[in-house]
């Protein structure tokens, strides 16, 4: 199959990496080699604005934190359909398991396009994963005590579909240690932001989008056109349904759309006619 990701498109964000000041080189240091008890408020300098009760408040949450759990990292992927985002993550995801981190992936059960039980390209690689209804559930499914001690990198795929997603990121990064690969689309087919994968921008570590080839010119393509005439936001379907364009074929995509709609046309007269065809061959019953 052909492959339509351009390796020289560079992604939106870029990471700028400014040299650590003295602060931020005290707060890493402090994040390691202390145990949760040498980090205790009390060794701190008294804040004079902080009531005793902020203190304490303060305490409390610092003492809750298990001691073992590093901070996690967030990794957002977007992109329009046919980008890449899929075959990304699955890069990522096997690159983490080659370095000898534990890994699972989820993805929303409402995909049941090509198998139920994994991830699959458009190019037809597979990687195991949940099908799950939300990502709340996943825990439970997964055990809670394999999910503390014995997974390091979640991976969650077609994001778009998942309610509890800021959640379960924010959690899972902030609060349990997790690396967190989320790939799905930041545009539904009218560019409006699609469930809450741009939510999760502002607590994000990397954010990278991805773009195709328009499937009208050969430009990058940034965007996706439903080629059918529903009009709900959530559609599963593939290439029978949408297509990626580059931004002068989505504004003008009407004439897109009634181009690909002839070839539809055009495409079921000629199944039509075979059938008629095949029917009339056949012997009578
Ligand atoms: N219009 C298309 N129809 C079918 N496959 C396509 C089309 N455009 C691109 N592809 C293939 O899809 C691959 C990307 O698949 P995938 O990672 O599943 O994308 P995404 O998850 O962003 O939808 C590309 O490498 C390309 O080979
Ligand atoms: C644009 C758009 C897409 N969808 C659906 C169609 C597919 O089932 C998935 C996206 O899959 P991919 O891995 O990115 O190829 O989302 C939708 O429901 N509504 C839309 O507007
Ligand atoms: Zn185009």
């Amino acid at each position: 199959m052909r492959t339509l990701i351009s390796p020289s498109l560079p992604p939106l964000f870029s990471l700028h990496l400014p040299r650590p000041s003295l602060f931020s080189r005290a707060l890493r240091a402090s994040r390691y080699p202390l145990t949760a008890s040498a980090f205790s408020l009390n060794r701190l300098p008294t804040n004079p604005h902080h009531s005793s009760a902020s203190r304490r408040e303060l305490q409390t949450e610092a003492a809750s934190k298990p001691s073992s759990a590093p901070p996690g990292e967030i990794h957002v992927v977007v992109g329009p359909m046919f980008s890449g985002k899929t075959t990304t993550l699955l890069r990522r995801i096997l690159s983490e398991r080659e370095s000898g981190k534990k890994v699972a992936v989820i993805k929303s059960d409402k995909d049941d396009r090509y198998c139920a039980e994994s991830i699959v390209t458009h190019d037809g690689e597979k990687f195991p994963c949940w099908a799950l209804p939300d990502l709340s559930s996943f825990k439970e499914r997964f055990g809670f005590d394999a999910y503390r001690n014995q997974l390091d990198v979640i991976g969650i795929d077609e994001a778009q579909f998942f309610g509890d997603l800021y959640e379960f990121c924010r959690e899972a990064a902030d609060k349990e240690g997790k690396t967190v690969i989320v790939a799905g689309l930041d545009g539904d087919y009218l560019r409006r932001r699609f469930g809450s994968v741009l939510d999760l921008v502002p607590i994000a570590d990397t954010v990278t989008k991805l773009a195709s080839r328009c499937e009208v010119c050969g430009k990058r393509a940034s965007f996706t056109l439903r080629k059918t005439e529903e009009r709900e936001t959530e559609l599963i379907g593939g290439a029978e349904v949408y297509m990626p364009v580059c931004r002068s074929h989505y504004v003008s995509g009407q004439g897109v759309l009634e181009t690909a709609r002839a070839v539809l046309d055009a495409s079921s007269q000629r199944n039509a006619t075979r059938d008629l065809e095949a029917t009339s061959l056949s012997p009578p019953f």
